[in-house]
């Protein structure tokens, strides 16, 4: 929780800036070549490893959160307030006009008792499988427990804090990584790509629009990739006055680093505490000194962003390039959307030699504004200018501590001059503070000339003490809302950009909607306030303050959240932007396209398709829809929805498997039978018949009377007489046949893969896998485990039905197809991967065997004898010396068909036959 007076803290605001004890530095190898290319001209040669004030890890969180106190840490008592804790000016003093303030402003009761949050002891379960915590752990570190899961589940809305306090967020993170380094997060987001989980980046916890809150239909995993691990400076610049400074890094980390060497970033949005360098980037960050360093987008030179798709980084460290549209104003301000940033190439400036504060007192608003205006045209803004309504004005005295007798009285005199020499209505004054930097003589003539513009309005200065005071207070008054929510109030505040002719009238209106609002429901006791704290040639900066009590409202939060809404209403009407610095995340989303228009918002959901097309990093922000059921459903394929590949399209570029072939399933079945049967058939036809003749009648396991000295004179005169030497073409084409099989059945298998899109070459062993994986897994998430069956064979698809409405036009109807024949289907491929493997295996042997035997002759002499009983070896070979490879052949082939006494008889006597013939070599 985001109260922030935890005791524990051992570092004050104040006191960071000179404390360089944290500092260690680190060789650089721990980050990779690939930085090398940002390195040249860097004359810094170690990265910065900093050690941050803010604890990292869950259970110092949880002490610097003030989780699972006992006591509030904010008292209101009839004698004034008080905070525990150390953090900030105010911590372990009275506020003696707090209570006061607090009971006639916003209703308070402050004898009531605080209702404090109770410490959460359950935790939705983490649902991201076993399987890809191993492979994640692997790259980072890794937690699933619930309360590291807890804390990153929420920025800093009011509703935010509202769930937090009541545990009921309806999706927190499935677990958290923590990456050290850019190449670390390249492996993370390859493998939320590879096993489809969400990622959300998070750096500091501090949005305050709903961006990295999970969204709750969300069905995948999510994994929350917490930067906080990625918070050194890589390298320090002192001539170029740049530095490459990790995403992770918070900002008063940051800023205390570079001071400790003379140097100043700058950039101090008021959660700079809390808030990091990649969660400015990606959310358009503003600062309170922008008017000195420029707002985020004029301080950076170089990101690098991963996303799904890979880096995005500019090849060159420039100061400007013309070069097309600046791809690096897609990922500024794209809350995460887009990808991770992890390193950022920032300006930096030497700290200026005098910093010094100042205010100014106007009568009323119009008068503060119109000073403003003047300042910013002639374009002499300091550092910051702030102008404060008078019930902040008032809000600010009601925070002032105790004090000496001295300070009292000259409070008093003050005031005194104020109100009664000057004459100022208490009740319609207002305030400027002012914070000047630069060289003594810079700020002493800044300081005069506004003095002087400020004269012409009616103001007049009203010291540095409390100007210093408003900037310093501007770090604690953000936290003072979630101690609020005790005392049953609810507050936050609200920011737009307005054009200068606007801002009166946009002030007015908004603050007048808002009390409109209160009264239609009933709700008396409510604060609006409002400040410009930022200026440019073009316009201002205007924030809101509202808060109010909740003793009348049923449902407090969603009551703030409407009246919230029609204020931005107002807003827009008035001609005020939906946002200034805080962004868009899910609760302005509704005025996304009216700001940006249409093409605008088809080219970012365009930059989206391209980065992100599995929309892995599913934040919902801006233009993003959070998955509806069925989208979620869809993207889970296979196991949280009714049939794979069963659903309304994602997306545009959703990837569609197009089944055709199963009309063609059994015309390529028998098309496969009549090209097994070419090569048997080629043989019928060469073979003539020959063997059956030669052995006609010898078959039969009797010796007949078929078997006279006549017939085997015959055989004997036709093997070594009248047909030797003739039987090569014979043996050569049986062997033919023989390869054109093996052909035959390796070409069956590739012409199969064609036929079935790719899925046959691996169906057989996908399905015999998947059989050992259980069909739903415990999880019941493990999405990656579809039955191949049912991804190649659907039994149930969807189809476009096309037919001609009422009126006759051509409809085109989104239909199911149920494909029954796919259930026979399925389990015939299976078997014919099987068959043809082994088909193909058998006849790779067949074929070498043929080679074998054709080479090596006591291979077939052998043969002719494993046909034989009792024959002596010189018997055979005699024959098969005498024989060539076809002859050899046929005589083989009698062997097999002949009766095994009468082919004894025959090789006997043609072994005698051929006793005198010459041997073949
Ligand atoms: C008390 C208070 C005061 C504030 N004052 C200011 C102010 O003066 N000026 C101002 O501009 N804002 C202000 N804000 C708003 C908020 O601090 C900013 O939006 C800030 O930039 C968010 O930074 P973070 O690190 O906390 O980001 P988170 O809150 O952690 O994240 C914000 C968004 O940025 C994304 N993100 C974070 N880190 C990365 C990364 N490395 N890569 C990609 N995406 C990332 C997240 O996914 C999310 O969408 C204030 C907020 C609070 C609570």
């Amino acid at each position: 929780m985001s109260a922030a007076f935890a005791s524990s803290s051992d570092s004050k605001m104040n006191n960071v800036e000179n404390d360089n004890r944290t500092v260690d530095s680190v060789k650089k190898k721990s980050f990779g070549d690939k930085n090398k290319k940002n390195d040249t001209n860097a004359n810094s040669s170690t990265v910065i490893k900093v050690k941050s004030v803010i604890p990292r890890r869950r259970q110092d969180l949880l002490k610097w959160y003030g989780w699972g106190y006992k006591d509030s840490m904010f008292k209101l008592g009839e004698k004034g307030a008080s905070f525990t804790g150390d953090r900030y000016s105010i911590g372990g003093k009275v506020l003696p006009h707090l209570s006061q303030w607090a009971i006639d402003n916003l209703g308070v009761d402050p004898a009531k008792a605080p209702t404090i949050p109770k410490l959460p002891t359950t935790f939705a379960d983490s649902r991201l499988p076993e399987k890809i915590r191993l492979e994640l752990e692997k790259i980072a570190l890794v937690s699933v427990d619930g309360m590291d899961r807890l804390i990153r589940a929420h920025g800093q809305t009011l509703k935010d804090m509202s769930q937090l306090r009541t545990n009921s967020f309806p999706r927190i993170p499935d677990a958290v990584i923590w990456p050290e380094s850019h190449e670390q997060v390249e492996e993370i987001v390859s493998c939320a790509s590879r096993h489809n989980f969400v990622l959300i980046p998070f750096g500091g916890g501090t949005s305050v629009s709903g961006a990295v809150t999970c969204p709750a239909k969300e069905m995948r995993p999510i994994v929350v990739l917490d930067t906080s691990d990625m918070n050194s400076i890589l390298w320090l610049d002192k001539d170029q006055l740049l530095a490459r400074v990790q995403a992770g890094i918070i900002g008063q980390d940051l800023e205390r680093e570079m001071r400790a060497r003379g140097f100043t970033v700058g950039h101090e949005p008021d959660s700079y505490e809390f808030s990091t360098l990649g969660g400015w980037v990606a959310t358009r960050a503003s600062g309170m000194k922008k008017n000195t360093y420029g707002n985020i987008e004029d301080l950076i030179v170089q990101t690098k962003v991963v996303t799904p798709r890979g880096v995005i980084e500019k090849s060159c460290r420039v100061p400007r390039i013309s070069c097309g549209p600046d791809f690096e104003h897609i990922v500024m301000g794209s809350e995460g959307c887009f990808g991770v940033v992890t390193e950022v190439t920032l300006k930096i400036r030497p700290l200026p030699p005098v910093v010094r504060y100042g205010s100014l007192v106007f009568p009323d608003w119009e008068a503060g504004f119109h000073f403003e205006r003047d300042v910013a045209r002639q374009r002499l803004q300091p550092s910051s200018i702030r102008l404060m309504d008078n019930e902040q004005f008032r809000f600010g005295q009601a925070l002032k501590t105790e004090n000496t007798w001295g300070g009292v009285l000259l409070d008093g005199l003050k005031r005194l001059y104020i109100t009664k020499i000057k004459g100022f209505d208490p009740s319609k004054l207002c305030v400027v503070t002012l914070l000047m930097e630069g060289s003594a003589d810079e700020v002493k003539e800044r300081e005069k000339r506004l003095n002087a513009i400020a004269a012409k309005y009616g103001g007049i200065p009203a010291g540095a003490t409390n100007g210093e005071n408003g900037y310093t207070l501007t770090f604690v008054i953000a936290y003072l809302r979630d101690v609020a929510i005790e005392y049953d109030v609810v507050a936050e505040s609200f920011e737009t950009s307005v054009p200068w002719d606007r801002t009166l009238a946009l002030c007015a209106n908004v603050k007048q909607r808002v009390r409109d609002e209160c009264a239609r429901r009933g709700i008396s006791k409510y604060l609006i306030s409002h400040r410009l704290t930022q200026t440019y040639d073009a316009g201002c900066c205007i924030y809101f303050y509202f808060g109010h009590n909740t003793a009348q409202v049923s449902d407090p939060v969603n009551t703030y959240e409407e009246i919230e809404e029609a204020a931005r209403d107002e807003i827009i009407a008035c001609g005020g932007s939906i946002s200034h610095h805080h962004g868009v995340g899910k609760l302005r989303k509704k005025w996304y396209t009216d700001t940006v228009s249409e093409p605008g918002r088809q080219l970012l959901l365009a930059a989206k398709k391209t980065l992100d097309p599995d929309n892995i990093f599913a934040l919902a922000n801006m233009a993003f829809e959070e998955p509806s059921n069925e989208l979620t459903v869809k993207s889970v394929e296979g196991l949280n929805m009714a049939y794979p590949g069963v659903g309304p399209n994602k997306a545009d570029n959703d990837e569609q498997i197009k089944h055709t072939y199963y009309q063609w399933v059994c015309f390529v079945l028998l098309g496969q039978s009549v090209m097994f049967y070419t090569p048997r058939y080629m043989w019928k036809i060469w073979e003539g018949g020959r063997l059956k003749a030669l052995a006609a009648d010898l078959s039969s396991p009797v010796v007949t009377k078929d078997w006279s000295e006549f017939r085997r004179g015959e055989l004997i005169s036709y093997l070594s007489y009248t047909n030797i030497h003739t039987h090569n073409m014979y043996a050569l084409r049986y062997a033919f046949c023989e390869i054109l099989n093996l052909v035959n059945v390796v070409g069956q298998i590739f012409l199969l893969d064609i036929f079935l899109g790719g899925a046959f070459r691996n169906y057989g062993a996908a399905v015999a896998a998947f059989t050992h994986t259980p069909r739903v897994p415990a999880d019941m998430i493990d999405f990656a485990a579809v039955n191949p069956m049912d991804q190649f064979f659907p039994k149930l698809t969807k189809c476009w039905l096309r037919n001609y409405g009422p009126s006759g036009s051509l409809q085109v109807k989104d239909r199911l197809c149920v494909l029954p024949l796919n259930i026979v289907n399925e389990k015939i491929f299976v078997i014919l991967w099987f068959w043809l493997i082994i088909l193909a295996f058998v006849s790779t042997l067949a074929v070498l065997f043929r080679v074998l035997v054709l080479s090596l002759r006591p291979l077939r002499s052998l043969m002719i004898a494993g046909q034989l009983r009792y024959v002596k070896k010189n018997v055979i070979s005699r024959i098969v010396k005498r024989f060539g490879f076809g002859d050899w052949f046929i005589l083989y082939l009698l062997g097999k068909n002949m009766n095994p006494i009468i082919y004894k008889d025959l090789i006997v006597e043609l072994s005698k036959e051929l006793e005198h013939k010459t041997v073949m070599v």
